[in-house]
């Protein structure tokens, strides 16, 4: 039960030099063993994080008419509010729970569309526009800086992937640069005095894209991943840093080298009193049109690709609209 298990890797020397290799090594064993690690010396300015924080629970604390003035699109793409018992992130593994107790605000890409995309699908799903608060016009500048952090703290760490996986750093650079990311804040209020058998704070599911970045506080009722013993282990951030999944993309290009492993936000326990939890969940995703293959100099002695190459806007469709409806679950899994 050692919380060892998700190890800490300080990326301040990671940029250049003999640095860059030890924080790349820490990181493939990560990503081979628990497919989580925490970062420090990641650069991002403390401002920004506070900045971002206190608009998010300036929103939350809003009154539910006022937060569903930028209610999420029909479409169910990740933008704007998300109210409590709209979602379960145990669906998209085709589970049927209760819904997950929290409520969200997430955006999308703050660039436009690139040109080769116009009046596609790609286009319509991945760079829909932004909605944002009139409400508290200091919440969408506070938001994206904050985006624009975690997308440039990404593609770093997305070039250690490269160099952990034994490609030329620049290896992805081509996959991600018109990413299609998205950014969750996520407000888990304090439990209600009953809830549902199975009712968590976030289900249990995997990440689908490729790196996610989260900062979330550390309280009980907390972020959980499980060992590969089967063990629910609490993943507590370092103070000023960030805690780093792989999602089921990067598990697909390693052939399963590396692990998407599940997590979940389980309720705090009776004792730990009425604290709500506060996240900020950065989700890198690649270029719409990014041709996910398993990556050949990769593989083992003899081994066969696990997948067939993808399109990554074909697979994320499938699998985040099974995070919204159990009709869709069928589909899910990829
Ligand atoms: O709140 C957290 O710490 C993690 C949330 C999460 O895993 C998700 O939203 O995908
Ligand atoms: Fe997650």
């Amino acid at each position: 039960m050692s919380e060892a298990a998700v190890p800490l890797v300080d990326l301040s020397e990671s940029r250049e030099g003999p640095g860059r290799a030890v924080a790349a090594e820490a990181i493939r064993r990560a990503c081979e063993t628990i497919g989580f690690f925490a970062v420090t010396g990641h650069g991002v300015p403390q401002d920004v994080i506070a900045a971002a924080r206190r608009e998010a629970l300036a929103f939350f604390a809003r009154p539910r008419e006022v937060k569903m003035q930028t209610p999420q699109p029909p479409e169910r793409i990740s933008r704007g509010y998300s109210w409590l018992g709209s979602r379960g992130l145990a669906f998209s593994l085709g589970n049927r729970t209760p819904p997950d107790l929290q409520e969200s605000f997430a955006m999308g890409p703050v660039e436009p569309a690139p040109a080769a995309l116009d009046g596609t699908e790609d286009a319509r799903a991945f760079f829909a526009p932004n909605v944002w608060p009139a409400v508290q016009p200091g919440l969408q500048p506070a938001f994206e800086a904050y985006y624009r952090a975690m997308a440039e703290l990404s593609a770093h760490v997305l070039q250690l992937f490269a160099t952990a996986l034994g490609l030329p750093r620049d290896h992805f650079d081509a996959e991600i640069d018109h990413h299609t990311s998205t950014m969750r804040a996520i407000l888990y209020p304090p439990p209600p005095e009953t809830v549902e058998e199975g009712q968590l704070r976030a289900g249990e599911h995997t990440d689908y894209g490729t790196l996610t970045i989260v900062r979330g506080d550390d309280v009980p009722g907390g972020l959980q991943v499980r060992t590969r013993a089967g063990a629910w282990i609490d993943v507590h951030p370092p103070a000023e840093g960030f805690v780093c999944n792989i999602g089921d993309l990067m598990m697909r290009w390693s052939n399963d080298h590396w692990l998407s492993n599940l997590h979940r936000v389980a309720l705090p326990p009776a004792e730990a009193g009425n604290r709500a939890r506060l996240t900020f969940a950065f989700f890198h995703n690649p270029n719409a049109d990014a041709l996910i293959e398993p990556i050949r100099g990769f593989y083992r002695e003899g081994e066969a690709a696990k997948y067939p190459p993808a399109r990554f806007g074909d697979l994320f469709l499938r699998k985040h609209l099974s995070a919204q409806t159990m009709k869709a679950a069928q589909g899910a899994g990829a």
